[in-house]
């Protein structure tokens, strides 16, 4: 059983968020592949149906929440059978998967990996810019990160349709496969002294911008071949990460357009 929520850009019809109420409607969508947004299961379901959906989670690493019928209930007065998953709108994809096609289009990859932003406007945002300024891909963790839904798309302009976006179990482990690839890594962080315009982005580039709390994470910074600062002449002591993240793209664009 399933249910459409669908919205119109540029005249073409699109899924942007999607619920499949059922346990044979959720172990079919599994099996077929859909990304698992979130999942909600009654507390105390039972039965041999459940179990068989219970081991294709456990197959697929996939992890669910145990709520009371009464949310389940609030969610849709359809015959959910305790059981109701929201599937990702969009397609996730691999770095390592993506990487080669970059290449052999002849250009230099240019990526944003996003270590842990978790409010779904700044993604929208984010992804919005990114898209415009040509990068290649947005990084982003499997857990921490903000759900792709439908405020994070309409936020993006439909930009998070557009732009690939790869989702990794460990940023960390990513990082060192792009280092390995020939990908130098530039965290954005307010907390150094070298500036985003000294640094050279002509070259493969990952750029790395932190969560809305703690920043980009220790081992990130510990990998990463160079900090950059956007300079702050203000009382506060950080900017927000969507409008850092314009800054420094649109940095590496500039040198890149330049011939820098
Ligand atoms: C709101 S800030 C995080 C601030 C947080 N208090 C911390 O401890 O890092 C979110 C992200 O925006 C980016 N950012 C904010 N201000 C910046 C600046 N002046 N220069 C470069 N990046 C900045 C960084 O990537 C940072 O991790």
């Amino acid at each position: 059983m399933q249910n459409n929520f669908q919205r119109h850009d540029r005249g073409e019809k699109r899924e942007s968020n999607q619920m499949v109420f059922g346990i044979r409607a959720v172990i079919e969508a599994i099996d077929s592949g859909k990304e698992i947004e979130s999942l909600f299961i009654q507390r105390g379901i039972s039965g041999s149906l459940f179990l068989e959906l219970k081991s294709l989670l456990k197959e697929h690493g996939l992890s669910y929440q145990q709520v009371p019928i009464e949310k389940l209930n609030r969610i849709t007065r359809k015959n959910h059978q305790g059981v109701i998953a929201v599937i990702s709108p969009i397609i996730y994809q691999h770095i390592e998967d993506l990487l080669p096609s970059i290449y052999e289009k002849g250009e230099t990859p240019l990526l944003l990996m996003l270590d842990g932003v978790t409010d779904v406007r700044n993604m929208g945002a984010i992804a919005r810019t990114a898209e415009c300024a040509g990068v290649h891909a947005i990084i982003v963790p499997k857990k921490g990160s903000a759900e792709i839904n439908p405020d994070a798309i309409k936020t993006s302009a439909g930009a998070l349709y557009k732009i690939p976006v790869c989702r990794e179990d460990s940023l960390g482990k990513t990082g060192r496969f792009l280092i390995e690839s020939g990908i130098q890594l530039v965290v954005s962080t307010e907390k150094t002294k070298d500036s985003v315009y000294d640094v050279d982005y002509s070259g493969p580039t990952c750029i790395i911008m932190g969560a809305e709390d703690v920043g980009v994470s220790d081992d990130l910074i510990r990998i990463s071949d160079k900090l950059a600062k956007i300079p702050m002449y203000g009382e506060i002591g950080s900017l927000n990460v969507s409008v850092s993240a314009a800054v420094v793209i649109y940095e590496a664009i500039r040198q890149r357009a330049l011939g820098i």
